[in-house]
């Protein structure tokens, strides 16, 4: 078997680079590249590791053309386009702890900076002033501070400020009011927060209830005096009417490790009094880089040599304990969702996913997934588990989730029901001996069957004789059979015909079977 390939292409500890190739990956390192040097050559890859310089942009997606997986070693993922990385069948993850101690560290380092005026102190003295009364700074201790975000890093930013007795006022539409008991922190509105803050600190990721968060209207709303840190994103903060509030005196100090624009080379806030700077380095320590190197290779190599998924943004974890469990299930997933999709093909509206016994002790997302992902094959080409709920969606298509911990008929049972405008159909499968799927029910009939390569499937009033037909037919046509599998509701009513069959069944065979006496319905299937 051929190695996977793994690009890294943002500068990385080298742990990460190490372990692709322990688990069994071949990797290059090689960063700095220009969007269209990428396109040239991300052809040749399987994963791309990256930070944040990286912009997985669409095009750059489109030109992936083996890609399988996204790794970001740290935390924000808006370099990637997650939607077009989920269309492609992409998979997004990211290491959500790794670098969150270093980055609320950063914020409590900035607010300090802020609080004494070490920068511009430690200027003034370097340039030999000694200006021993020009600075005046403020304690923190007493102080009210407005926490925008109680996430991972807010939650770490609140501990660290309330040991240093400082009060925190949390603003975060998901934070519950148990969870802001436990953190010690008073949950409070925007408007709340911007009233009482003395200092103010962001944690929340850019999006579109995000964006400008702080903006001109809302730092008008705050404190005279406060202090401003923001080491989450740019975009939170309307930069400009930051730089006229701190003109004016209003905000007495802001700190900004992430801008609007990165690299930031030019901002209009360089220079302006009480404003201090770093370019994004909020998770750049020795020991979060080597967590999230270490962290994104493991997962990224996992994901590509067993199929386990860690952290994924665009697609159910499965850990490394489960995929083998889940491994037969999902084959028997997919080739039910295959079979239905084709029986069931121009008029899928909604579709219930049910486990039963076994199958019900595991993780049900995966199963769901792969049983989509074989309806939805029958749609498009390039469907796989990471894409296919969200073609199911895209198209509209209803998808509902069962669990049954009892065990039926069989120790363990996937059903997957779809309603059509002739209504409800099902077909239900299990895993025999060593994990081999097989179909146990069609639409109410109780068949037996392996479903594999070309399959042909009839539908016929039950009577002696049709078999005989059948067989002739495909033996004429030169169709070999490999295995016969009947099913009926009762004798003489109306029964199905499963086989399987050495080569695929064309148009005109299918028609000739189309005529022979007491065939209702008759599809050629493939698996
Ligand atoms: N400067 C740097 O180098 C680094 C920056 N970051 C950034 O820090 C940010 C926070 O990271 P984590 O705490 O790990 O994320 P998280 O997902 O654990 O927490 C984010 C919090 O924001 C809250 N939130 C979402 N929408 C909100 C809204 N409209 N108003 C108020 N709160 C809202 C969420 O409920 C959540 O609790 C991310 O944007 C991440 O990219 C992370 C690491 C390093
Ligand atoms: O983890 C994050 O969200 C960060 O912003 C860190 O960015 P970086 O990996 O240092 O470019």
């Amino acid at each position: 078997m051929t190695k996977p390939k793994v690009l890294i292409s943002d500068k990385m500890d080298p742990n990460a680079a190490r372990i692709f190739q322990e688990r069994g990956c071949d990797v290059d390192v090689i960063t700095g590249k220009t969007p269209e040097e990428l396109k040239a050559i991300i052809g040749q890859y399987d994963g791309l590791a990256i930070r944040s310089s990286t912009k997985v942009t669409k095009e750059i997606l489109e030109a992936a053309t083996n890609l399988k997986v996204v790794g970001r070693a740290g935390i924000g993922v808006d370099n990637v386009d997650i939607p077009a990385a989920s269309a492609k069948g992409v998979v997004v993850m990211n290491t959500p702890f790794g670098n969150s101690i270093t980055t609320a560290e950063h914020a409590i380092a900035l607010m300090f900076a802020l609080a004494r005026q070490l920068p511009e102190a430690d200027a003034s003295t370097q340039a030999g002033k000694w200006e021993k009364n020009r600075f005046m700074g403020v304690e923190v201790t007493g102080k009210t501070l407005g926490l925008i975000g109680a996430g991972n890093i807010g939650s770490i930013v609140a501990s660290r400020a309330l040991g240093l007795k400082m009060k925190v006022v949390a603003f975060d539409p998901f934070l519950t009011p148990e969870r802001a008991v436990e953190m010690g922190v008073e949950k409070a509105d925007l408007e709340t927060l911007l009233a009482k803050a003395d200092f103010i600190t962001l944690h929340t990721p850019l999006t579109d209830q995000t964006r400008n968060i702080l903006s001109a209207e809302n730092l008008a709303k705050t404190k005279k005096g406060v202090r401003i840190v923001n080491c989450a994103r740019g975009g939170l903060v309307d930069e400009k009417a930051l730089k006229e509030l701190l003109d004016s005196g209003h905000i007495a100090g802001a700190a900004l490790d992430v801008f609007e624009t990165e690299p930031a080379k030019d901002s209009p806030l360089f220079g302006t009094p009480n404003f201090i700077c770093t370019p994004h380095l909020g998770a750049s320590t020795t020991e979060a880089q080597v967590n999230v190197a270490l962290q994104v290779a493991e997962q990224m190599a996992d994901f590509l040599v067993t199929g386990g998924v860690t952290n994924a943004l665009n697609m159910p974890s499965l850990s490394a304990e489960e995929a083998p469990k889940l491994k037969p299930y999902m084959a028997l997933a997919e080739k039910l969702g295959t079979l239905v999709g084709q029986l069931a093909h121009d008029n899928l509206a909604k579709i219930a996913i049910e486990v039963e016994g076994a199958a019900a002790q595991l993780n049900q997302k995966p199963i769901t997934a792969a049983v989509l992902t074989g309806v939805m094959k029958q749609y498009s080409d390039t469907v796989n588990m990471v894409n296919a709920p969200f073609l199911a969606k895209e198209r509209g298509l209803d998808v509902r989730e069962v669990r049954h911990d009892r065990e039926g008929e069989y120790r363990t049972l996937v059903r997957v029901t779809v309603s059509t405008s002739q209504g409800d159909r099902s077909v239900a499968g299990t895993l025999f001996g060593n994990g081999q799927p097989r179909l146990v029910e069609i639409f109410g009939i109780g068949i037996e069957a392996d479903l594999d390569g070309d399959m042909l499937y009839i539908v016929n009033t039950d009577a002696p004789g049709f078999i005989g037909s059948i067989g002739t037919l495909l033996g004429q046509s030169g169709i070999n059979i490999g295995t016969f599998h009947l099913g009926r509701r009762e004798a003489g009513g109306e029964a199905v015909l499963l086989l399987s069959v050495d080569s695929p069944v064309n148009e005109d065979v299918l028609a000739k079977a189309r005529e022979i006496q007491g065939v209702r319905l008759i599809k050629a299937l493939k698996f």
